[in-house]
């Protein structure tokens, strides 16, 4: 297993990567990924910081593509790069997971939201031929959490992080499901890590909704450890599920899809009543912290809401879920969003 090897979360740390940088000895030559919003967040600041003590070239990287990642590769080997830096949200992150993985060098996640606890996971998340895939790689060799940065991302997104912690509920269920019925390999520890996190964001949902800085210190700490639970386990297993599946599913099918963490959170109350859960009270934490809970919230027609429980099997078949080999029928679909209040 391996683990970031420096957490930072706090105020004012867009200059403390030179810092952190310089004790971990990366080398001299950095990259600097950021996305075309991230990069005025955050990025030049950082970069601008960075230029000081190391030589920094960049890239905007626009989505979590394997040809972002091929890019950034080029990038990695034509100026000869020691080490990268991710500013921005989850797909900038991953795609430095997997290029830094491919290209056997660190790399260091500063998150600008707690949208998703993909900060400090060993897993990226990447869209191949139409679908995400979850590739194994490896974690941030640190994490540079700036509260001051999370916290101008606007409210939703903390919200969102929220539906990205809670959705553990359901996915250690159907983990345990696939353990027993498929005898795959089951870390209680790791299970019992997400769990924790999920339980958190429901015991501090009143303090969440303030959206000031204790929020986002708060649903920060659930990503992390609910990104560290997954490098323990070797896979996504214990922060991804059906609920997962149906929000990989929306991202294909919608015209208009909602973020990860919002539909990711919507798919954790279908799947909490599918496996006979206490759904009412993952809606009413998602209620509470202002995170969507149904279509009309998200923002997507009904009709894919159906359309991607009745399609979410077939996107991992190797990720056993309470979904089955079969999926469910377009019934079945229906009365189980009908029932949650989802459509
Ligand atoms: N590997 C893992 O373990 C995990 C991976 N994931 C993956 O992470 C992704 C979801 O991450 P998420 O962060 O929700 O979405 P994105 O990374 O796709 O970012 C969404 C948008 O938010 C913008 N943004 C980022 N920071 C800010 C800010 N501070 N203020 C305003 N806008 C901002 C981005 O800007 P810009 O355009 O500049 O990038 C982008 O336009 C998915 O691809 C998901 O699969 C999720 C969980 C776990
Ligand atoms: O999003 C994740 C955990 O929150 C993990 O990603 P995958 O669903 O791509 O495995
Ligand atoms: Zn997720």
């Amino acid at each position: 297993m391996q683990l970031p090897r420096e957490v930072l979360l706090g105020e004012n740390l867009k200059g403390e990567v030179v810092n952190v940088a310089k004790r971990l000895s990366l080398g001299e030559r950095a990259l600097i990924l950021y996305g075309p919003k991230t990069k005025e967040i955050a990025g030049k600041d950082v970069e601008k910081n960075l230029k000081e003590a190391f030589e920094v070239s960049s890239l905007i990287v626009r989505d979590a593509t394997m040809g972002e990642v091929e890019r950034t590769l080029d990038k990695i080997r034509d100026e000869n790069v020691n080490w990268l830096i991710a500013v921005g949200g989850g797909s900038i992150i991953d795609v430095a997971k997997l290029a830094s993985f491919k290209a056997s060098i660190p790399f260091i996640s500063f998150p600008t939201t707690a949208s998703h606890d993909g900060i400090a996971s060993a897993n990226a998340s990447i869209k191949d031929l139409g679908a995400k895939t979850s590739i194994k790689a490896i974690p941030p060799i640190a994490v540079i959490a700036d509260v001051e940065v999370i916290k101008t991302a606007p409210y939703r997104y903390l919200a969102a992080g929220v539906g990205d912690i809670i959705s553990n509920f359901t996915a250690v269920k159907d983990w345990q499901l696939a353990h027993r019925i498929r005898g795959e390999y089951y870390s209680e520890y790791a299970a019992s890590l997400s769990l924790m996190s999920a339980k958190m964001v429901i015991r501090n949902a009143d303090i969440i909704r303030l959206g000031n800085e204790d929020s986002v210190r708060k649903v920060i700490k659930g990503l992390i450890s609910s990104g560290v639970a997954m490098s323990i386990a070797g896979s996504s297993r214990p922060a991804s599920g059906a609920e997962h599946l149906f929000s990989h599913a929306l991202d294909i099918i919608a015209p208009k899809p909602a973020l990860h963490g919002e539909q990711c959170g919507v798919g954790t109350i279908i799947v909490a009543y599918l496996h006979g859960l206490r759904w009412e009270k993952i809606r009413e934490t998602l209620k509470k912290v202002g995170a969507p809970t149904n279509a009309y919230e998200l923002g997507i027609d009904p009709e894919y809401i159906i359309e991607a429980l009745t399609i979410a099997h077939t996107i991992r078949p190797e990720r056993y879920t309470i979904f089955g080999k079969d999926g469910l029928t377009r019934e079945a679909a229906e009365k189980a969003a009908k029932i949650t209040g989802v459509i």
